[in-house]
């Protein structure tokens, strides 16, 4: 793969270009009208809701499958940018996973993520795509960040060794997309969300991340009727959830507003223990035993609560209550069940 940057704007200086850049509510949209959106990742959880949420705001949004197009393939990905020319890309493809599948394949957390980021990011350049917005996650920041954690925790200490794999390739994306920003002025931006829910969430308990886990294992046991239902860790840990909903409409904002140099999280500002979120998940699905936890399986990171003050300046505000968006996607769940 080339990345031709005869054509590119002038770079601006790494210092001129690390200040958040905010355009008011009034200044002109960085995203056109009706724009031609590419959303890699569409048939996964974020995706799908940006897609949605392009869809509504009256964007063209262009997908494709895996099958059809294998993101890892950098020359098949930047021939495809050429060619289909979108005003803009949304980077939500990605090998994503809980903690036991990121813990136990750190090898394709590494290698897919950097694959990818490196064919769509390179390729969208090369294509002279526009606008990019790369997904990252807020496993990147280090184990003991100071909380809330704040875009400039980033390399500032040791990652959680359950996903380090994972979180690097995370870090080498949000270094790539400013890399293309300093030396060619390309108006790429990272955004790095929370624990995310919703409807097309992995329910696969193997691999799944903790909420869609509750929800299936609370579930099959109040419907097999067992006295009690078996969680990971100590329930200490305290994590922040997010709607992909909301993620989706932060990923519209930004798209629309944001165009500084850091990244920037995307989260509700409110933490919970995984043991409170049980019972919230107990309670909507009706179960009525008891919990057990197996501390032979890990915690993580003991706290993840992001400092989302960047994003809120820009006018965001979450509008799925927790226990409101659990039970929406318990009954998208069970939807799916029914319908095999
Ligand atoms: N879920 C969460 O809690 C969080 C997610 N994020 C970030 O959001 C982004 C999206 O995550 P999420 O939607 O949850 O993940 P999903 O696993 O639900 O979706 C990922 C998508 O990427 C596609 N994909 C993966 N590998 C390839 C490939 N080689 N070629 C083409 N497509 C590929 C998948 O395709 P297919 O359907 O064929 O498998 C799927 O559609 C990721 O960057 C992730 O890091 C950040 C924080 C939390
Ligand atoms: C989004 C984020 O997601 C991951 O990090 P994580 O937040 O640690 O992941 P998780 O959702 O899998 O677990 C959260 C907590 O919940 C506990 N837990 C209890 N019982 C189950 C359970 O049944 N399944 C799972 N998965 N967890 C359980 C579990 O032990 C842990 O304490 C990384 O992929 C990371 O890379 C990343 O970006």
């Amino acid at each position: 793969m080339t990345a031709d940057a005869s054509h590119q704007p002038t770079a601006p200086s790494p210092a001129s270009s690390s200040s958040l850049t905010a355009p008011g509510a009034s200044s002109p949209s960085l995203l056109p009208r009706a724009a031609r959106v590419f959303v890699a990742g569409h048939r996964g959880l974020v995706g799908s809701a940006v897609a949605r949420r392009l869809a509504a705001d009256g964007h063209e949004v262009l997908t494709r499958s895996r099958d059809q197009l294998d993101l890892r393939d950098a020359a098949r990905t930047e021939a495809f940018l050429r060619d289909a020319r979108p005003d803009a890309v949304v980077l939500a493809a990605a090998k994503v996973g809980g903690i036991m599948a990121n813990s136990t394949s750190p090898v394709q957390f590494l290698e897919d993520n950097l694959r990818i980021q490196l064919s769509v990011i390179a390729g969208a350049h090369a294509a002279r795509v526009p606008r990019l917005l790369f997904l990252g996650s807020s496993c990147i920041y280090p184990k003991h960040a100071e909380q809330p954690i704040r875009e400039e925790s980033l390399l500032t200490g040791p990652l959680e060794p359950t996903n380090e794999a994972y979180a690097i390739a995370k870090i080498a994306g949000i270094t790539q997309v400013q890399s293309y920003r300093r030396q060619y002025g390309a108006s790429y931006i990272s955004a790095m969300p929370t624990n995310l829910y919703g409807p097309g969430d992995n329910f696969d308990l193997a691999t799944s991340h903790v909420l869609p886990a509750l929800v299936r294992r609370f579930h099959e046991a109040r419907v097999s009727g067992a006295p009690e239902v078996v969680l990971w860790g100590t329930g200490t840990p305290r994590r922040e959830f997010l709607h992909v909903d909301d993620v989706a409409a932060a990923c519209a904002l930004l798209l629309e507003r944001y165009d500084g140099d850091g990244p920037v999280n995307i989260g509700c500002g409110e933490d919970l223990p995984i043991s409170e979120l049980a019972e919230v998940v107990r309670q909507v699905t009706g179960y009525e035993g008891s919990v057990v936890w197996d501390t032979s399986k890990p915690d993580g990171t003991p706290r993840k609560l992001l400092d989302v003050s960047r994003l809120t300046s820009l006018g965001f505000k979450p509008a799925v209550a927790l226990r409101d968006g659990i039970a929406a996607t318990y009954e998208w769940w069970l939807a799916q069940q029914r319908t095999g």
